[in-house]
């Protein structure tokens, strides 16, 4: 991190001092004796000697006894280093010499310095020798990092380790099952790397449970610059996972001269100078991509100095490519071997954090704006991609640096100016032992961030320096996040920066984070170096939370097969289905055509209906017509009967209409002729009246009208219609009717009542009454009623014969039926 206030690093040195304390309590009664010498620094250097003596004893018997159980180190792996043929000729030599002229240096040393035997060593400026106080045993993991070279080094580890790889426990990620352990064994197949140690044994603290960050180192090889500089290396791996980190007194540097620094830090794996990519992939970030296809979520983010190699380590080159690189060919390859049904759903996005604005990468635009929802903090606008295969997201990657910000700085000419995060979400469908068919949904955030870097090392211009201002805040924003989580404060200032925001998930979330610190080797960026791995130091200790997988099973009781073919055989039986109902349909239809030909009213027919039935049988129960949808309708027997039986039938109920409609005929012609008896009677009395010269009736009245006419008739209840159909309904004393209301409200009553209504409106008068026309005019209307009459009843003939016809047709099957279908 840019920025370590003095009360951390003394907070942390502190803590150093605590753990070495503890670890030295573990120890053997002499060995505790010989801390508390070695604690006090006006002990007597015979005492001193002593202990010393005796710990080298007990140290030389754990030694070889670790050498008896350990494999040799990879000689291999330091052939890079400057002191690799130093560390050569010191293994050719017998051990046991090595280690008594280590003693001897020691103890020649110790007796010569003024400083307190634990803090460190100190040789004259003119002697070309190696200086060491070593509170814990000297491995030869250990003497290979004290072992720099000729020039004076003052080195020591800041924390004991015993030399036992039994002490280490693998660490696992919290992927719930056991596939990463197995991952983990066969993709490294390395010891030390199946036995790394627990995150009690790393923070030195009971822990809640929960996924610890996994952190690894990875040293970049020397740069020609820095070579050609005469620059030297202050970094040394041991074991894979120890960093030794020295520093280089300032032979000039007078008052400084014997102060020592150099730690020493222990990670979950640390890489040479000369680790492939595909190691730091597969050790790293490998089990990471198994635990994004278990549905979980996954973070991978490089931290260090400009021109630390992040950028080198996740995006690599063409030749060598990176963590981001392998890792989504990686989830291509699992994906397509493992999807059921061979589909899946690959989502990319690329986004930058520079200058505090968030940008799109895959389709550059305005800044998008962060916002938090359920699921997390969100850009909002940001162009996801589907991606079929690794080429594509290739080219997409290659879109989305190709709009990166980089700027040449002193430090690095191709260094990136901003923070680079790019998110795969991947959806696939497995089966699992139970044949049930399940969804996952992981995703994976693979992140570059921008380098930390002092103002000093890099251009002093406006812009590159506001640059890395906003660099530097939005790593110090990250650091007070990691601060906050390995303190376990409630409140995690995420909402610092963008980036923090942006990381949100990665650090406190459910997630499986990885964190892979880059230094560089050179001695000039000690300070850097130093500062980088002390915060991938304090983040072993932050825990993020355990997280439930994102996977849902899918209740399907077949398998994939089967469930195709059953798809299949219905389809099938529906088309069949569907031929044989419109072949049915067809025939139905053919059928009805059929019966209503044959039920037609022919012309003879129709004469017929005119003609008076021979016989009527109108209350005759009659069989009902067998209908056409019935089941056994489609035979072709029944077929040949149905005609002429519905003809048969057809013929009678003709008859029957026929007998009806004489019927009605007859009584017709009585109602005819009981009228014009009525209307022959009132002319008769009208002429009556007349010759008497009567006129008073008619002034009294005012408008005759025919009902005045028919008292008594009235008070009957029976109009003056023959036909009983015509009879009107009895009147009831308690209704009123409208005569009645007409009445009561006539001006007499109203006068009684004095009670007004709407009916006291007094009408206009009528045209005059037909008693009051001429008598040729009156023999004129009543014969133009008369013909009106013959022309109704002819219609109501027709409509007979036409509503029985329907009936017939409409399939009435009794009589009463078909006699209610006739609309009187
Ligand atoms: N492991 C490595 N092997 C070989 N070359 C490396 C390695 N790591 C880094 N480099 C080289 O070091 C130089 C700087 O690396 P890189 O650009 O990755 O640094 P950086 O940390 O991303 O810097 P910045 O933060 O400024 O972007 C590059 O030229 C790169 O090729």
């Amino acid at each position: 991190m840019p920025v370590s206030t003095r009360s951390q690093v003394t907070n942390h040195e502190e803590n150093e001092q605590r753990t070495r304390t503890r670890h030295r309590s573990d120890q053997a009664d002499a060995s505790s004796h010989l801390n508390v010498a070695l604690r006090n620094p006006h002990h007597g250097l015979k005492e001193k000697m002593k202990a010393l003596t005796l710990l080298y004893e007990q140290q030389k018997r754990a030694s070889s006894a670790f050498r008896n159980q350990s494999p040799k180190p990879d000689e291999k792996r330091f052939a890079t280093h400057p002191s690799v043929d130093l560390v050569n000729s010191c293994k050719r030599e017998d051990k046991e010499t090595k280690d008594s002229r280590l003693l001897q240096d020691v103890m020649k040393e110790n007796s010569m310095s003024t400083m307190p035997a634990p803090m460190g060593a100190k040789l004259p400026s003119s002697r070309v020798t190696r200086t060491f106080v070593l509170p814990q045993p000297p491995t030869e993991d250990a003497k290979e990092n004290l072992l720099m070279g000729p020039d004076r080094i003052l080195g020591f580890p800041s924390c004991p380790r015993k030399a036992n790889v039994t002490t280490t426990v693998a660490r696992k990620l919290s992927m719930g099952s056991s596939v990463a352990q197995t991952e983990l064994k066969g993709v490294n197949g390395d010891k030390n790397m199946q036995e790394l140690e627990k995150p009690e044994a790393v923070s030195g603290k009971v822990v809640p449970s929960g996924s610890r960050i996994l952190v690894f180192v990875r040293l970049r090889p020397m740069s020609k610059k820095e070579k050609e500089s005469g620059s030297r290396c202050c970094v040394r791996i041991v074991n894979k996972r120890d960093v030794y980190l020295t520093e280089f007194a300032n032979e000039h540097d007078y008052l400084r001269l014997k102060r020592l620094r150099g730690r020493h830090f222990t990670f979950d794996a640390s890489f040479p100078d000369s680790t492939s990519q595909h190691e730091v992939y597969s050790r790293t970030t490998a089990d990471l991509v198994e635990a994004v296809l278990q549905g979980r979520n996954g973070s991978v983010f490089c931290y260090g100095a400009t021109g630390a190699g992040k950028t080198y380590t996740m995006l690599g080159t063409i030749e060598n490519p990176g963590v981001m690189v392998l890792a989504i060919k990686d989830l291509f390859t699992k994906i397509r071997q493992r999807s059921c049904d061979g589909n899946h759903v690959v989502h990319l996005s690329y986004l930058e954090v520079y200058n505090e604005t968030v940008r799109d990468l895959l389709s550059p635009g305005r800044p998008l704006v962060l916002r938090e929802d359920k699921q997390g903090i969100l850009a909002a606008g940001l162009t996801q991609y589907r991606a079929y295969s690794t080429d594509e997201v290739m080219a997409l990657l290659q879109r989305g640096n190709q709009n990166r910000t980089t700027e040449p700085t002193r430090a690095n000419e191709t260094s990136s100016r901003s923070h680079a995060i790019l998110q795969v979400i991947i959806e696939y469908r497995v089966k699992d032992a139970s044949m049930n068919i399940i969804n996952r949904v992981g995703k994976l955030s693979l992140i570059d961030l921008a380098g930390s870097e002092r103002a000093l090392a890099t251009d002093q211009r406006t812009l590159r320096s506001l640059e890395g201002a906003n660099i530097n805040r939005s790593l110090l924003a990250l650091s007070s996040c990691i601060n906050a989580l390995v303190e376990g404060k409630k409140h995690i200032p995420y909402r610092n920066s963008k980036l923090t925001q942006l990381l949100k998930d990665s650090l406190g979330g459910a997630c499986n984070t990885v964190m892979i610190a880059n230094i560089s080797p050179c001695n000039l960026s000690f300070g850097e170096t130093q500062n980088t791995l002390h915060w991938a130091d304090r983040a072993k200790e932050i825990r993020t939370k355990e997280g439930e997988a994102n996977e849902e099973t899918l209740q399907v009781p077949d398998s994939g097969t089967d469930q195709a073919k059953l798809l299949l055989e219905l389809q099938k039986e529906n088309r069949e289905l569907r031929v044989q109902m419109a072949r049915q349909q067809q025939r139905l239809l053919a059928l009805e055509a059929q019966a209503l030909a044959a039920n037609s009213p022919t012309p003879s027919s129709v004469s017929s209906l005119l003609t008076p039935p021979s016989t009527a049988h109108p209350n005759e129960k009659r069989k009902p017509r067998s209908s056409f949808l019935h089941g056994n309708c489609f035979t072709p027997e029944l077929k040949r009967k149905v005609a002429p039986e519905g003809f048969r039938e057809l013929q009678q109920t003709v008859k029957t209409l026929e007998a009806e409609i004489e019927k009605m005929k007859k009584d017709h012609a009585l109602q005819l002729k009981q009228k014009d008896d009525v209307i022959r009677e009132l002319k008769r009395k009208s002429d009556k009246q007349l010759e008497r010269g009567g006129t008073e009736g008619v002034k009294k009245s005012g408008v005759q009208t025919r009902a005045t006419l028919r008292p008594k008739e009235k008070n009957t209840g029976e109009l003056k219609s023959p036909s009983h159909r015509f009879r009107s309904p009895v009147p009831t004393t308690k209704k009123r009717s409208f005569w009645d209301i007409t009445a009561a409200n006539s001006p007499s009553v109203t006068a009684l009542s004095g009670r007004k209504t709407r009916s006291h409106v007094i009408p206009e008068p009528g045209p005059p009454s037909m008693l009051l026309q001429s008598r040729r005019a009156r023999r004129t209307q009543l014969k133009a009623q008369r013909r009106n009459q013959r022309q109704e009843m002819t219609m109501v003939g027709h409509l007979y014969l036409f509503s029985s016809i329907l009936s017939a047709q409409a399939g009435s099957s009794t009589w009463e039926e078909r006699r209610s279908n006739i609309a009187w």
